[in-house]
């Protein structure tokens, strides 16, 4: 069955190709958008057509989501996949891709939109039984009711930014005369940020682990998880590492995280790929958020399962059910993810773009690498930072931490600054081999300067 004859894919890099990659696989002609400095990229190269969208700055380009639907019109896509960043949670480009009568591959533009508010996620999660940390139950209103509140829960309680991600203006407060400033802060940064105030407080949990769960639903609403991954090796909320399935998951704790995300889903009328939250601590977890959209570290759920999500993703925008139950998803094996960053992690993993003078990508058994480089590459400064992920399956976690050292070692990108060597040092480190790896690994270890 053919799913759709065109896909516009509204993004750059590496995850351009990724869905490009899928969409080939799938015999559907693809559409390419880039910006003035990325007509040369490699995603570029890889579509059937492209189309420049405009300047350099996101905003003129990768986000101008009236050029991207012009483009979708005039080379007659039917379909719009997002990737991750950009317009990809962006409800309102998902509503107008509808409006136009093409198809978003992802939730509907409704429930992007109720899950991209926290305090409305969390509201709804709440009141389906999923664990959630106690906190206000709305959004902040009055310095006083959340002085209250934070009294009930106990310090040291976090301000968070309810339309927020990424940590950005997340606040903690170790006692009550910190709680004001805290949520001052948050609303400032909130606003300016996300353009839109609203701040809830919940209990801080010391040194959390990052546990998410991989959900895919069709429109039918059979939902099905695809395990556990485990991101807590972070920096500043940016993910470096990410290993599927979660060093220290039990049948127990699978069987009860798995069960809640897939309420979650089903409470939030989920369709298509999405990943549900949690943070876990002393054999107890609570739900984040949930993101509606495919995750940079999808590879490794590949990985163990063998299910292609990107396929999967446009099978169900398609109107397909899907094909398995959950008694037919198994996982095998131990999958790592490592994020290789053009960026100094000697000079605080400041950005360092420019040309790439030798580049030589690993291989062999268990190792993949999802990238958007090659050798003569020039990187731009526009961008995220992230060009490449390198991704190792072994038999066990251990092979796998051996097969992703033999591929960092064998990985070559010469003339920019990269992550390689902080990755190199992570899997020899004695804690992150002990799957001792929570929230402040970066900082504790002193692996990098934070
Ligand atoms: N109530 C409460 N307590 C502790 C937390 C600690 C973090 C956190 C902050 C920084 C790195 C982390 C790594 C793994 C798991 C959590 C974190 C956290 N966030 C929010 C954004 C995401 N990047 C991490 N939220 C938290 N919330
Ligand atoms: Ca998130």
């Amino acid at each position: 069955m053919k799913y759709f004859d065109k896909i516009l894919i509204a993004n750059r890099g590496e995850v351009a190709i990724r869905v490009m990659r899928a969409c080939r696989e799938l015999d559907i002609d693809t559409v390419a958008i880039y910006s003035e400095p990325d007509k040369n990229a490699l995603h570029v190269k890889y579509a059937d057509e492209s189309f420049c969208v405009g300047e350099a700055h996101p905003s003129k380009s990768y986000l101008n989501k009236e050029r991207i639907c012009d483009v979708a019109r005039k080379s007659a896509a039917d379909a719009i996949h997002p990737g991750y960043g950009f317009l990809a949670e962006n409800s309102q480009f998902a509503k107008l891709v509808e409006d136009e009568g093409l198809t978003f591959i992802g939730p509907s533009w409704k429930t992007i939109e109720a899950l991209g508010s926290k305090v409305v996620s969390k509201r709804m999660m709440r009141e389906a039984g999923v664990p959630v940390l106690p906190g206000t139950p709305d959004g902040v209103t009055s310095i006083d009711e959340a002085k209250k509140i934070a009294a009930e829960i106990g310090y040291p309680v976090v301000v968070k930014a309810s339309a927020g991600g990424g940590g950005i203006g997340m606040h903690i407060a170790e006692s009550e005369d910190q709680l004001e400033e805290a949520i001052d802060k948050g609303m400032r940064i909130a606003a300016s940020a996300f353009g839109d105030p609203t701040v809830f407080v919940e209990k801080y949990l010391a040194k959390p682990r990052h546990i998410e769960i991989q959900v895919l639903a069709d429109a039918k609403g059979n939902t099905l998880h695809l395990y556990d991954r485990e991101c807590s090796i972070q920096r500043r909320h940016q993910k470096l590492v990410e290993e599927a399935p979660c060093p220290i998951m039990t049948p127990d704790l699978r069987e009860r995280m798995t069960a809640s995300a897939i309420t979650a889903a089903k409470a939030a009328n989920y369709t298509n790929a999405g990943t549900v939250e949690f943070l876990y601590a002393n054999g107890n977890y609570y739900f984040m958020e949930v993101n509606t959209r495919l995750q940079v570290e999808h590879t490794i759920t590949e990985f163990i399962t063998g299910i292609d999500i990107v396929k999967k993703q446009i099978a169900i925008a398609a109107g397909e059910d899907l094909p398995m139950g959950q008694e037919d998803v198994s996982i095998r094996g131990h999958a790592i993810e490592c994020r290789i960053n053009a960026e100094d992690p000697l000079n605080n993993f400041s950005a360092d773009p420019g040309k790439i003078v030798r580049y030589r990508s690993p291989g062999g058994p268990g190792i993949r690498v999802d990238s958007g480089i090659h050798n003569g590459y020039t990187i731009p400064p526009h961008y995220d930072s992230m060009i490449s992920k390198l991704c190792a399956w072994g038999a066990d976690r251990e092979e796998a931490i051996l097969r992703m050292r033999r591929a960092l070692y064998e990985y070559v990108i010469l003339g920019v600054k990269t992550t390689l060597p902080l990755q190199y040092a992570i899997m020899r480190n004695p804690h992150f081999i002990a799957g001792d790896t929570h929230t402040h690994f970066l900082q504790e270890e002193h692996i990098a300067k934070s």
